[in-house]
């Protein structure tokens, strides 16, 4: 690779967008686990040409520490070589090393040749099945780990998100975060709302797709009733923060009501004359991209109101660096709260890193830790971690982004039959806005035709009963109730939230 300079995406618009990216090995799983998250460049590589790693080079370090080799006794002193190759490619010579180097889990080779995009994505080294490490194409930072983090990561996305949260933090404003399902929109509202000097005031979040519009205005402004007073949301708020999550899934009619309210700051209880004045801080998130919101809607209205100060959180598999921190950290979080009384250093196994480090995590952050908890769940007599081949096969890599190309594909919706509908909503997992993207008919269109065909269903036409019953069987997982019901996972969490399930 020449001393380019990689240009990068970066989270955040007006933060920094261009930084200097060299090749760099992460440590994602490691006998010693205060070593996961460790990262060391290959300037050598990148410089020369060529670069090696053995049990005692390179030397890897986080939180400004000084660099320590693998120093693992099962993994060779005798090297693997990296060399530079033409079109930014690299080789990966394993010849001379008695440590049996695999690529992404697959079966072990003596030379591996590396794409220019496999580095900018992240290429999964497994060292003996002990150690994984990812090299990737990174900004020349250093890791930088604190378990106290309310948003936990080290990829740069992550460190530039806690940066910003810092900002936003002594800023009295209303914030706007955008990302993905799961990807830690609300978690990133509550490290605002922690940081900020409301931090000892309540922090609220409502699921505006979850209130039914007939009662949004008193479930959101309060309301009198029966002789007495009932709160609304906003009043529990108090001089803490508001989030509400979601703004597009909410109806015409609650972005209205909330628009009047914004501009007045001020709320009137419902069956009441009372004017009370709004003192918490309001925060929205939203999973839909910017081009999705209709131009001049009272929600783009809304929008632009409050999105005075945005962020945006990326998905996870655009900041693999973070996934063995995180698979570790929750693992450590799931083990003390369900076998409080056994020590928690259980070996996480390369394999089971390798793959979760390959997967393409639909889910985002909130699935990592979902498979975190089951994974913790079935090891309880094991002494590894240890996988249910069921959760292993969900794991399996796959090709997330089939439908991309068919975006400009535009049909009558007549044409869609019943079982193209199911079979495309399974493997769009049931997400509405992604089954219309594949099949080239808008949302509202997927929407009716779900109402049209016999079977398929949403979240919403779900009974309480049917809900509680996969609840229980699927052991709250809400990945598994998901394929279980066949209907997506944000409208499943949306409607176990409403009906007061702890998730
Ligand atoms: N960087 C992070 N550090 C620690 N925990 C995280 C991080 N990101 C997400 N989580 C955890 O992952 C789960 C999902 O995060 P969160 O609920 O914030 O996602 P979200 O983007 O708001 O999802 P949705 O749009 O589906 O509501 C939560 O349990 C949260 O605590």
């Amino acid at each position: 690779m020449s001393a380019t300079e990689y240009t990068t995406k970066h989270v955040v618009d007006d933060l920094v967008s261009s930084y200097q990216r060299v090749p760099m090995l992460v440590i994602a799983a490691h006998p010693d686990r205060s070593r996961i998250g460790e990262r060391a460049a290959l300037m050598d590589l990148y410089n020369e040409g060529s670069d090696y790693l053995s049990r005692i080079k390179p030397e890897f370090a986080k939180n400004g520490n000084a660099g320590r080799a693998l120093l693992d006794e099962f993994i060779s002193r005798s090297p693997i070589i990296f060399q530079r190759e033409s079109g930014g490619r690299i080789k990966l010579k394993a010849h001379s090393t008695k440590t049996t180097v695999t690529i992404a889990g697959r079966g072990a080779q003596d030379e591996y040749i590396l794409k220019e995009s496999d580095l900018d994505n992240g290429v999964v080294i497994g060292l003996n099945h002990r150690i994984v490490l990812l090299l990737k194409l990174l900004p020349l930072q250093d890791s930088s780990v604190d378990d106290n983090d309310v948003l936990f990561g080290i990829s740069s996305d992550i460190r530039a998100i806690r940066n910003r949260v810092a900002q936003l933090a002594g800023m009295d404003l209303p914030v706007m975060i955008r990302g993905a399902a799961g990807v830690g929109k609300q978690q990133a509202a509550y490290a605002i709302h922690q940081a900020s000097e409301r931090r000892e005031q309540p922090f609220i979040s409502v699921n505006l797709a979850a209130i039914h519009d007939a009662v949004a205005e008193a479930e959101l402004f309060g309301s009198y009733r029966g002789g007495s007073r009932q709160p609304g949301y906003f009043e529990q708020a108090g001089s803490g923060t508001i989030v509400l999550e979601d703004i597009e899934d909410a109806s015409p009619g609650l972005h209205r009501l909330l628009y009047t309210v914004l501009q007045s700051k001020s709320v009137v209880p419902v069956g009441t004359e009372e004017t009370l004045p709004i003192t918490c801080r309001i925060m929205l998130t939203s999973h839909q991209d910017s081009r999705g919101f209709e131009e001049n809607s009272t929600l783009s209205m809304l929008i632009e109101k409050l999105s005075a100060y945005q962020l945006f959180i990326p998905p996870l598999t655009e900041r693999r660096e973070d996934i063995g921190l995180l698979f570790d950290y929750f693992v450590r979080e799931q083990w003390r709260k369900l076998y409080a009384d056994r020590s928690h250093d259980v070996k996480i196994p390369g394999e089971l890193m390798s793959q979760l480090l390959t997967f393409h995590w639909p889910g985002n952050v909130r699935q990592l830790r979902n498979v975190a908890r089951q994974v913790v769940i079935d090891s309880r007599e094991q002494e590894q971690l240890h996988l249910d081949p069921q959760l292993l096969s969900m794991l399996k890599p796959s090709n997330p982004g089939h439908w991309e190309d068919e975006t400009s594909v535009h049909r009558k919706p007549n044409s869609v039959s019943r079982d193209e509908l199911l079979e495309t909503l399974r493997s769009c997992r049931f997400e509405l806005q992604a089954t219309a993207k594949a099949l080239g008919i808008s949302r509202a269109s997927v929407y009716q035709l779900i109402q049209r065909f016999e079977g398929v269903r949403t979240a919403q036409d779900l009974s309480e009963e049917e809900i509680k019953k996969s609840y229980e069987q699927n052991r709250s997982d809400t990945e598994k109730m998901m394929w279980d019901l066949q209907v997506s996972q944000i409208g499943l969490r949306r409607r176990l939230k409403s009906l007061g399930y702890d998730i």
